[in-house]
């Protein structure tokens, strides 16, 4: 892999390369050693971005025997997700990530090409366009009043406020939501699937024996982490074949409405031969299993964060539940449309939240397709394996005031200035999470983009507004995680180390 400016004999001398600079390494395990010695332990993103403040925003590492450039800086963001966004448009897969995604015929991790294209037009037609994500109300406000309803069943066996493991609730509301907007139902080995889930997420954090060296048949025979994930990987693919079944016997006991969702359409689109590349059963369940994952753990995790921040700043707790129970005054219920037209305040903490805890702080591994001259001076290598640390351009002085501070006002359009930098909010007013603000990009930017950030916020938000509403929330006892970013566990997205424990104490009955 190591890129070369050499020339051969009788051929013209290649230019010289100019990489771009990055820490010194050591033969066979290139940089690692930094990582290891760390003072952030495993914490990845927050080692990379402090190496990064050393060599700057473009950095190339070897990372075992995978030569990565990590991305650190708005302006670089830009070039690699804009500029040359097609250079870069393919994903990296490693050897765990392949098991899961079958080699990259899929939607999350295939290379640039028809079939990727294929695939996420299909996802945003039948799920995620704005359309859909509206058609899908009753499926957020049945799921999130499943939730509320459960909370308060565990404050009525008290009369004082209760312990509840919300962290746990918050996750299988998300995953039932976007299952059900998925496939019509619940996944009935919902537990079963979440486990795994979670296990998958830290085991293809790309840092393990298999996953740095990947051409090396030792490495991978000697990795526990790549039979781990096969076993998990058979053990989804079990869960989902059960789902396939019976959505098919459903569709030949010609049950109408229950093809109007997107596994109905890709079973449809096998039966009837009509995708331009043909669509196996296999790729089918990949995109499924795809869609569950990436909607659910990405969309809790989120939801714990803000929780637990909202426990830690009482003036935004505050703030945030004045809103919601004046906007409901006297109801016994939330609803999507009036949340949406009269709550100001609740998407700026969705916002700043995803801001401080961007959940999948390195994006999705991207890798360059050809050789490529970045921000005009660094040559970036075909094959090279690229990490844009979102995680830390999202907390970059340079971007935000109080970078570290939960404030959700700095995103108020009315009461900062606009763009970021130093508005009166802190940075932030006017900054969206669209694709176009380099500084806070949550979601991705440029073709490989999330296509569901509509979706993802719209589940969060709902719940959020409830549990806002009905409840208040405490920190139990003293707080475990003993401050920012020690909670913090590493995997492809970066969630709280134990699951979200709260008091909570009901203050309006729920009538769901
Ligand atoms: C808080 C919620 C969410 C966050 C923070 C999030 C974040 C991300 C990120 C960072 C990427 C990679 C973008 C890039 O490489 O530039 C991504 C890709 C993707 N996300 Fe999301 N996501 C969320 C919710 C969802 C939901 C609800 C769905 C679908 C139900 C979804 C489906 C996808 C898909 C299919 C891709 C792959 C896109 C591609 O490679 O072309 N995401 N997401």
């Amino acid at each position: 892999h190591a890129p070369s400016s050499s020339s051969r004999p009788g051929k013209p001398p290649a230019p010289t390369l100019r990489l771009p600079p990055g820490p010194w390494q050591l033969p066979l395990i290139g940089s690692l050693h930094h990582l290891l010695l760390s003072r952030h332990g495993d914490l990845i993103h927050r080692t990379l971005r402090d190496l990064s403040r050393r060599h700057g925003p473009l950095m190339l590492l070897r990372l075992g025997s995978v030569p990565t450039l990590v991305v650190s800086s708005a302006e670089a963001a830009m070039e690699v997700t804009r500029t040359h966004d097609a250079a870069f448009a393919s994903r990296h897969l490693t050897p765990t990530l392949a098991v899961f995604s079958v080699g990259g015929r899929d939607v999350l991790f295939s290379p640039y090409g028809e079939l990727w294209r294929q695939l996420r037009r299909v996802c945003v037609l039948e799920l995620l366009s704005a359309r859909r994500v509206r058609s899908l109300r009753r499926v957020r406000e049945e799921e999130a009043a499943a939730l509320l309803r459960s909370v308060a069943a565990s404050c009525s066996a008290s009369s004082g406020g209760v312990v509840v493991d919300i962290g746990e609730r918050i996750c299988r509301a998300m995953n039932d939501t976007v299952v059900r907007s998925a496939i019509g139902g619940r996944c009935a080995r919902r537990d079963e699937f979440l486990r795994e889930l979670h296990r998958a997420v830290v085991l293809t954090s790309g840092f393990n024996l298999a996953d740095l060296y990947p051409s090396s048949r030792v490495a991978r025979w000697l990795s526990p982490a790549l039979r781990e994930a096969q076993r998990c990987n058979r053990a989804v693919r079990d869960i989902m074949a059960e789902i396939i079944r019976e959505q098919q016997s459903s569709a030949a006991a010609g049950h109408e409405d229950d093809d109007d969702n997107l596994l109905a359409v890709l079973l449809r689109l096998q039966r009837d031969g009509d995708a331009q590349c043909p669509l196996t059963t296999e790729i089918i369940s990949t995109v499924v299993l795809e869609i569950f994952a990436a909607g659910s753990e990405t969309s809790s995790t989120t939801l714990e964060w803000a929780l637990c921040e909202l426990t830690r700043n009482p003036r935004v707790m505050r703030k945030a539940q004045a809103e919601v129970r004046e906007a409901f005054k006297g109801q016994h219920r939330v609803t999507e449309p009036d949340a949406e037209r009269l709550l100001r305040y609740l998407p700026l903490v969705v916002k700043e939240t995803l801001r401080l805890h961007v959940p999948v702080p390195f994006l999705l591994p991207r890798e360059c397709r050809e050789p490529t001259r970045v921000m005009g001076q660094h040559d970036v290598p075909k094959g090279t394996k690229v990490l844009v640390n979102a995680w830390a351009i999202a907390r970059d002085g340079q971007y935000w005031d109080c970078p570290d501070e939960f404030r959700p006002e700095r995103f108020d359009t009315a009461g900062s200035g606009s763009g970021s930098g130093s508005g009166g909010g802190g940075g932030g007013g006017g900054v969206d999470f669209k694709g176009g603000d380099f500084e806070y990009i949550p979601f991705g930017a440029g073709r490989r983009m999330c296509p569901g950030a509509a979706m993802g916020v719209a589940n969060m938000a709902l719940a959020l507004a409830g549990l806002l509403y009905h409840f208040d929330w405490e920190v139990p006892d003293v707080e475990e995680d003993g401050g920012d970013g020690v909670g913090e566990a590493f995997g492809i997205t970066v969630k709280r180390k134990s699951k979200l424990v709260l008091r909570a104490t009901q203050r309006i009955p729920c009538a769901y």
